[in-house]
């Protein structure tokens, strides 16, 4: 790990109405880091992306970027109408011209080589996301963010998909910023998990069993699910909206 900072949010929060989407919320993430962000349905996760992305200004605290920091962003959809007459090579390459070379090897670094010349619209859900993430590394980036990356793809190849992530971090060195619900997926695949709720519930490394050898053997076989267990204490309770209440309220979170 590099450890130099990449991307630095202080007290960022942003308003949309009367609902607070984000309430002083703060993320540090250094080169050859993946951090996880962690949340319910509409906890704020992709809001917060766009703001660490600067495709949203927050209406409260910092924003900082290594200065020409390149980003590699795999955004949550990509909805591919079938009449739509591209192929995956022109898509991968839309906005970042890269010869054929360059765009084979970065399918065949993400699993999706095969694909290079059918139509974009053919392609699985599980190859559509390799195809993304060879996208955004054509950039090269030092910063890679990918929001759900593993959506539309079964269980067998989520596990895959998050190998491949850990494997990307390790042969490029690059900070990963990911976006997950489901925290029993990501635990081996994180250095660290920000869990949110419009604010920060908590944050820290996933629990010791995820780096237990025995554990990772078990990774990707039917027992995982029952295994994996993510503790943090909170100090407060949400209501329906997660709202934080006010009241000492000591839990753990188990999956
Ligand atoms: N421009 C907007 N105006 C009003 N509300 C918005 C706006 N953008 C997002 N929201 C709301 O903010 C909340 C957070 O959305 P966001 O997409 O960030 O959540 P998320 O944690 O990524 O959710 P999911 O896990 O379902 O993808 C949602 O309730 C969403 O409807």
């Amino acid at each position: 790990m590099s450890g130099e900072p990449l991307l630095r949010l202080h007290g960022v929060s942003l308003t949309r109405g009367r609902r607070t989407l984000l309430d002083g919320v703060d993320l540090d993430l250094a080169g050859g880091e993946i951090v996880t962000l962690i949340g319910p349905n509409g906890a704020g996760k992709s809001t917060l992306v766009k703001v660490a992305l600067g495709l949203l200004a927050p209406d409260r605290g910092t924003v900082w970027r290594r200065p020409g920091v390149r980003i590699g962003y795999v955004p949550q959809r990509l909805v591919v109408a079938e009449t739509l007459p591209l192929s995956v090579e022109r898509f991968v390459t839309l906005g970042t011209p890269a010869p054929r070379a360059a765009v084979r090897a970065a399918l065949a670094e993400t699993g999706a080589a095969h694909v290079l010349r059918n139509p974009l619209h053919s392609v699985s859900g599980g190859e559509l996301q390799r195809v993304m993430l060879a996208r955004a590394l054509l950039r090269r980036p030092a910063l890679l963010v990918l929001d759900e990356p593993v959506q539309a793809v079964d269980v067998a190849g989520q596990y895959a998909l998050y190998e491949l992530i850990g494997a990307i971090r390790d042969r490029r060195g690059c900070g990963i910023l990911l976006v997950s619900h489901d925290l029993h997926l990501v635990m081996a695949a994180t250095d660290r998990v920000v869990c949110l709720n419009h604010h920060v519930c908590c944050a820290g490394h996933p629990d010791d069993v995820s780096r237990d050898p025995a554990y990772r053997a078990l990774f990707g076989l039917e027992g995982v699910r029952h295994l994996a267990v993510y503790h943090h204490h909170h100090d407060h309770r949400h209501d329906l909206h997660g709202e934080v209440l006010h009241e000492d309220a000591e839990h753990d979170h188990a999956r």
